[in-house]
């Protein structure tokens, strides 16, 4: 569903992307994790055809983004973390644009709208910041699109709309779709990912697989005392005493905390 080969991206000196990879095959939950700045906004702004390479391929649900193909932009839909604030409200924006999705379906959009309590009619730019993400995402998915690229989409929401964008989004997934999404409210997001991919401070792609997998490559294991040994990757500090990461097989199966292994391979030891 994404393919991304040997992407190279500047901002005019400023290098992004250098020999950049990436491959997400479709139908789940993907995260993209990575430090401010490192360039997780430009990657979905290159997925979607709003920036162009400067070499290396970028395939999107067969399309190259590039291109710009009326079907590309049928079977996706992109939310930026910086929202817009169009002078019309949510309702009168989707029946002008909804109708260019195949799928889509104003009764959704009047339900998601419900759910997260939103007025359909409030004009955008007198939205709060938590109002604007809940109405531009009762928006986005009612589009219904195959594809769904999230730039930081619980940004701004309260702990209901945080609840109730989980709920929607594992619907989706379960429906078949795709979700790829990038995050820094790590502890609230993780459980809804299949897959994860984490992006160094140089932009490199340091770990993409499946969450199922991550206790072949990691384990953890209590320590009574700050860890010091350098085979601890990463640790946190609780009251049961410091939950150490190895980046060694697990015997046991079970969940290793994401923002353990995201310290870990990000350079930041302590949680
Ligand atoms: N229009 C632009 N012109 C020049 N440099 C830019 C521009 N947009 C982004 N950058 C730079 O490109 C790099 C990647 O930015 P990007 O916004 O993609 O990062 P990010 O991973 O999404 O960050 P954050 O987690 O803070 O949202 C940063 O160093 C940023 O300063």
């Amino acid at each position: 569903m994404i393919k991304v080969e040997n992407l190279l991206f500047n901002y005019g000196k400023k290098k992004v992307f250098d020999h950049f990879q990436l491959n997400l095959s479709g139908g789940s939950i993907y995260g993209i994790l990575g430090p401010n700045g490192v360039g997780k906004t430009t990657l979905f702004q290159l997925l979607s055809g709003l920036t162009f390479p400067n070499d290396g391929r970028v395939i999107v649900n067969g399309h190259v983004p590039k291109k710009r193909e009326e079907g590309f932009y049928q079977k996706m839909v992109y939310l930026p973390e910086d929202l817009t604030t169009p002078t019309v409200s949510p309702y009168q924006y989707v029946k002008l644009l909804g109708p260019m999705y195949p799928n889509y379906d104003e009764q959704i959009f009047l339900t998601y709208s419900e759910r997260f309590g939103i007025d359909y009619n409030q004009v955008f730019n007198t939205m709060s910041a938590g109002v604007l993400r809940k109405a531009w995402l009762a928006v986005v998915l009612s589009y219904q699109t195959p594809l769904l690229m999230l730039d930081e989409p619980s940004k701004a929401m309260d702990i209901e709309g945080q609840r109730l964008l989980r709920k929607m989004l594992l619907e989706i997934q379960a429906e078949g779709r795709t979700i790829v999404l990038s995050t820094h409210h790590l502890r609230e997001m993780e459980q809804l990912f299949d897959h994860v991919t984490i992006m160094n401070e140089t932009g490199h792609v340091v770990l993409s697989q499946p969450v199922d997998t991550l206790t072949q490559d990691f384990r953890t294991e209590w320590i009574d005392v700050k860890p010091t040994s350098t085979a601890v990757i990463s640790y946190e500090r609780s009251s049961r005493g410091y939950l150490a990461l190895f980046k060694e097989p697990s015997d046991s199966g079970s969940d290793i905390p994401l923002e353990l292994i995201y310290n870990g391979l990000t350079k930041r030891k302590e949680v």
